[in-house]
């Protein structure tokens, strides 16, 4: 089981108006995730990453999401937009993770696809040099873009992860099944995107305020739980 007693992180990702991430930091959001990957639809300027981070610095983290960016091109951002996190996800090895870190400052969220058993195995070589790993489905094969799907993947396939592995999940979630999703796999955190749509990159302020909630009540319940 992940560490209870540490806080619970709920991460809202792919915010690109100021309603929307007033409305994740409002439902009490603790990361609000900016994605730079250009082929997405919730892709966004620095113009706009930089006046969506003002609005957010110290009421959440703010996280950079970007996919198989080498070092150079990673600390340009962080020198423009100074975020609290740059989220990996792409194909990038652990030296390259960890060289990001190094030449940044800043800590650092690998995302790992999951769809069978054997994509586990590729954890341990990522937990001692990322400072959290996101579990997320992988992309559909003709995907445009390798993340923020709306797919869920088997939660039971984290049945056998050593229980002080602190991790946040991700792929699919929703206000629905986001309760379920921690009570069968026991994360750290959670992050969604298209759970939180109207339409892919339309964020829908009501199910943000859900989301946040139903997350939020179901690691409370689980940590009351691990109490008892
Ligand atoms: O969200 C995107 O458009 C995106 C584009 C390129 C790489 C990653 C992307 N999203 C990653 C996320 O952090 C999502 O929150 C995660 O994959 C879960 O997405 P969803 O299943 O839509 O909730």
């Amino acid at each position: 089981m992940s560490d209870l007693s540490a806080p619970f992180t709920v991460k809202i990702c792919g915010l690109s108006t100021p309603e929307t991430l007033l409305a994740a930091l409002d439902a009490g959001a603790d990361m609000i995730g900016l994605v730079f990957h250009p082929r997405s639809p919730r892709f966004i300027s620095m113009e706009r990453a930089i006046s969506l981070a003002a609005l957010a610095r110290g009421r959440a983290e703010i996280v950079a999401l970007i996919v198989d960016w080498d070092e150079k091109q990673a600390s340009g951002l962080v020198e423009a937009l100074n975020p609290d996190w740059l989220q990996l996800h792409g194909t990038e090895p652990p030296a390259l993770v960890e060289a990001i870190k190094t030449a940044t400052g800043r800590r650092v969220m690998k995302a790992l696809g999951v769809a069978e058993k054997g994509d586990l195995a590729r954890i341990p070589a990522y937990a001692g040099v990322a400072d959290r790993i996101l579990l997320d489905a992988k992309p559909p094969k003709d995907a445009a873009y390798p993340g923020g799907h709306g797919r869920p993947f088997d939660w039971s396939l984290l049945a056998g992860l050593d229980p002080a592995f602190r991790f946040m999940l991700s792929g699919g979630l929703d206000p629905a099944n986001v309760a379920e999703a921690i009570a069968i796999t026991k994360p750290a955190g959670v992050d969604v995107s298209s759970g939180v749509e109207s339409a892919a990159g339309i964020k829908d302020t009501g199910r943000i305020a859900e989301f946040v909630a139903a997350a939020r009540k179901a690691a409370d319940d689980l940590q009351k739980a691990g109490q008892a």
